[in-house]
């Protein structure tokens, strides 16, 4: 009986002979469903977006260790970015980038749609400039890192008084360090073809700092990405700066209104350059579409 395991265990193949016959079937199985299936090829793509990021970290650590924490490590970061539109077939056309001031601090504030928006803003990222993120992505492993040793300024969404405490910082490094921040003021990912009604972080920073803001608008992926639908294929987001907002002589007072006021002027952009491939953006006015999605 003995005798008769260890002779069927013997024929058992070992794990390394196991996980290089599962290799196998993944790579036989990936062309066969990228065929047969589009949310196959939208989760193969997410899968290689982030684990290409994540891989581009581990080599971008070093590098940037090199210098320690410092805002221009956020330009060795874009450098290795930069080529993965061409990976996915995304064109970026980017107009409006002379409205960047050439030497002095600023605020940028832009739209959030996915983590697919990393394209653009490397597009487009100033010098100096860092982006301000979710404590969370400190934990997503090599990519935390490689953004903690480029100055990205992380804020605790869950507990109000730190994000303004930390926003209050980075008004004074601003100004001291000569940096730009880049902030999402919709606060989270906004997959529903419109904006989200914006937090005021963004321009208290801005006002605090009495810098001024740059609005930035990237165009709708619906054309080429939509999450609940799983598709992901080739296309072209727009990318338009805006011209600057100046907050010299506003208090707190005139946050509300200067949130709204450039809301407003990014949802127009937005629609004005977001199209179906219809053309004219129609999705945009279906029920249901982006319609006013706050103040
Ligand atoms: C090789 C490659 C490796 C990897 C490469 C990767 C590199 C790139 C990384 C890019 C990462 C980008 C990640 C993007 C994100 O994570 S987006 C999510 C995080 N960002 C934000 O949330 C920013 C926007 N949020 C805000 O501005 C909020 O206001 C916040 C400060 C967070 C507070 O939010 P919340 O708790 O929801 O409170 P309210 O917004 O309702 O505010 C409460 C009242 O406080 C007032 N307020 C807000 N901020 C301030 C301030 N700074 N100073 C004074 N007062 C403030 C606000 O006005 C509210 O009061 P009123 O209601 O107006 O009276
Ligand atoms: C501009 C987007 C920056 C994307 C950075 C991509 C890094 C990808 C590397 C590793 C993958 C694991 C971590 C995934 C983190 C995705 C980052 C992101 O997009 O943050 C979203 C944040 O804003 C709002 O969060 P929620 O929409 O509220 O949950």
């Amino acid at each position: 009986m003995e005798e008769g395991l260890v002779a069927s265990m013997e024929l058992w193949p070992g794990p390394w002979t196991m996980l290089l016959f599962f290799l196998l079937l993944l790579l036989l199985l990936v062309p066969v469903l990228w065929g047969y299936s589009t949310s196959a090829k939208y989760f193969c793509k997410m899968a290689f977006y982030n684990g290409w990021i994540l891989f581009l970290a581990v080599l971008a650590i070093p590098v940037c260790a090199l210098r320690g924490r410092n805002v221009e490590n956020m330009k060795i970061l874009r450098l290795m970015l930069l080529h993965i539109k061409y990976l996915y077939g995304i064109r970026l056309e980017v107009r409006g980038t002379h409205h960047f001031p050439p030497t002095q601090p600023y605020v940028v504030v832009s739209n959030h749609q996915s983590s697919l928006d990393l394209l653009g803003m490397m597009e487009v990222l100033p010098g100096r400039c860092v982006p301000i993120a979710k404590r969370e992505l400190l934990w997503a492993g090599p990519a935390g890192l490689a953004c903690w040793l480029a100055g990205v300024i992380f804020i605790d969404r869950k507990r109000t008084g730190d994000a303004i405490s930390v926003m209050a910082e980075a008004a004074q490094t601003l100004l001291s360090q000569n940096v730009r921040v880049w902030v999402f003021p919709e606060g989270t990912r906004n997959h529903n073809g419109s904006m989200l009604p914006f937090k005021r972080g963004a321009f208290h920073l801005a006002v605090q700092a009495q810098v001024p803001i740059i609005p930035i608008v990237m165009s709708s992926y619906k054309d080429f990405y939509c999450k609940k639908e799983r598709r992901f294929t080739s296309g072209t987001c727009q990318v338009r700066v805006l011209p600057p907002v100046a907050t010299e002589g506003l208090t707190p007072d005139n946050v509300p209104d200067l949130a709204d006021r450039i809301r407003h002027s990014m949802l127009t952009v937005f629609r004005e350059i977001s199209t179906d491939g219809r053309g004219g953006g129609d999705y945009l006015k279906k029920p249901g579409g982006a319609g006013e999605a706050g103040p």
